[in-house]
Order: structure tokens, then sequence, then C-alpha cells
């Protein structure tokens, strides 16, 4: 693959092993949850995630999502407890989404897939750096959440309205005093297993935790996402959606899930 990686048909998922050869890894993601063979684990602990709305900073469009990015020099917003050991700081959230919405996830339940996944990617602070981290067994711990069809959800406006501001390659804002913990659905009940990141470099250090509960999203929500571009200003405009890696295979990996 010549040119940098994507979504479209010369350089997206059925391309990536060209250029990132762990694309055929034993841990890849994302995958198919299939919750009547994953395995309840009594010994997993409940999530505990503390974040501080003064952390997040801004909202970039890389080119391949959105992303949201948080300011990770101390310990005030982490994750820890869940399938994990030790403390695990917030570095971004970002979403994958369809162009449609009978597609989007990544993640997908008995073969469903959502319109859209909320990714928080956490790195291990027994490393020096997310960078550091990402390259390690036990580095990443990424939180899943889908996203349904429903009624609009007024805790991602303040997410959506921001959009505007960033609708070609490249373009940020800063976006001061948000809290993540508002995305987050009701209950934290939830599947984990050992994978990857789902884009380049798909390295396999990250130890996933999916939401079973999704939180709502409305078709004009939805909507929004798919306003914004995958090209830069000056560019032939192609709308960012179907940003999403299909299931991978599960190579005899053991989902758990922290619910019966
Ligand atoms: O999509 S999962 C994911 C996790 C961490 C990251 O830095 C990038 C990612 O795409
Ligand atoms: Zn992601």
């Amino acid at each position: 693959m010549s040119h940098g990686w994507g979504y479209g048909p010369t350089n997206g998922p059925e391309k990536w092993g060209q250029d990132f050869p762990v694309a055929n890894g034993a841990r890849q993601s994302p995958i198919n949850i299939v919750p009547g063979e994953a395995q309840y684990d009594s010994t997993l602990k409940p999530l505990k995630l503390k974040y501080d709305p003064s952390n997040s900073n801004g909202i970039l469009n890389n080119g391949h999502s959105f992303q949201v990015d948080f300011v990770d020099d101390t310990d005030s917003s982490t994750l820890t407890g869940g399938p994990i050991s030790g403390t695990y700081r917030l570095k971004q959230f970002h979403f994958h989404w369809g162009a449609s919405d009978d597609r989007g996830s990544e993640h997908t339940v008995n073969g469903i897939n959502f319109p859209c996944e909320l990714h928080l990617v956490h790195w291990n602070t027994k490393y020096p750096s997310f960078g550091e981290a990402a390259s390690q067994p036990d580095g990443l711990a990424v939180v899943g959440v889908f996203l349904k069809i429903g009624a609009a959800n007024p805790r991602l406006q303040k997410v959506l309205d921001a959009l505007d501001a960033i609708k070609t390659k490249g373009k940020q804002t800063t976006f001061p005093n948000f809290d993540p913990k508002t995305l987050l659905p009701g209950s934290l009940h939830y599947w984990t297993y050992d994978g990857s990141l789902t884009t380049p470099p798909l390295l396999e250090s990250v130890t996933w935790i999916v939401l079973k509960e999704p939180i709502s999203v409305s078709p004009a929500q939805m909507a929004k996402f798919r306003g914004l571009l995958f090209t830069g200003e000056g560019e032939s405009p192609c709308c960012m959606e179907d940003n999403y890696r299909p299931p991978q295979p599960l190579k005899g990996r053991k989902v758990r899930a922290s619910f019966k």
C-alpha cells in the first residue's frame, strides 16, 4: 500500500496487512462477541472510572476519526479495577461509525452491528508514556461503548456541536471541561478479552473492555458524525463514514463476562 491507510477500496482494512503484517496476528481486534460463549468470571472486579473534566483539552479530526484528547501528566483521569491491574490513564476517546444506521460499530454482538462505537483509550502507568505503553501486551485498556439508534442523546450534543469546527483532516479546536463519564451507560457490566488497536499499527497491546449496555443516539445525531470529512481543506471531499474495521478471527481467545 504505497499511500496512507484508510477505509477505502485501495487502502482499507483488507489491505492493511501489506504494511502492517500483525494484521493477521493472534490477538487482533475487533471481534464478534457471542454472549452465550462468554465465560462469567466472578473474579473480575467492577470497573472504576475516575475522570476529571478539567483534563479534557482539544478535539481533532485526524483523517480517520475525530478524537478528544486529555492531559495525561497526572493520575487525575484513570481506569482501575475491572480486568486490569494497576492504574491506566485516559489519553483520548474517539468513535467509529457507518454510512448508514445498519453498520458502523467495530465489535459486534451475535453478529449484530451497531451504528457507532465509542472507544475510551487508557494507558498503563507502569510505562513512562502512551507511546511506550502502546507497544506492550498490557499497555493499553480501551473501554468500548455501543451507540444504538433511539432518542437523541443530550450528553453527546456537546461533542457533536464541536464537529463543525473540525470538518476537515488536521483541523482541531479547544475542547475544555468535558466529562467523558457522561457518555457511559447506567450499567458498567462488560465483556473483556485480549486484543489490539483496530487501526494501524494494529498493535497487540489492548485489554478490551466492551460494555454490554449501549447508549442512545438519534438518526439526526448520526448524520452529524457523517458530516465530517476524511479529506483535508481544498481536497476533493470524501465523507468520513464506514471508518470501522470488521471483526477479526478469535484464534482461540476466551471472552470473559463480568456478569451472569
Ligand atoms: O480503535 S482502537 C484504538 C485504540 C488506541 C488508539 O491509540 C487508536 C485506536 O484506534
Ligand atoms: Zn477505536
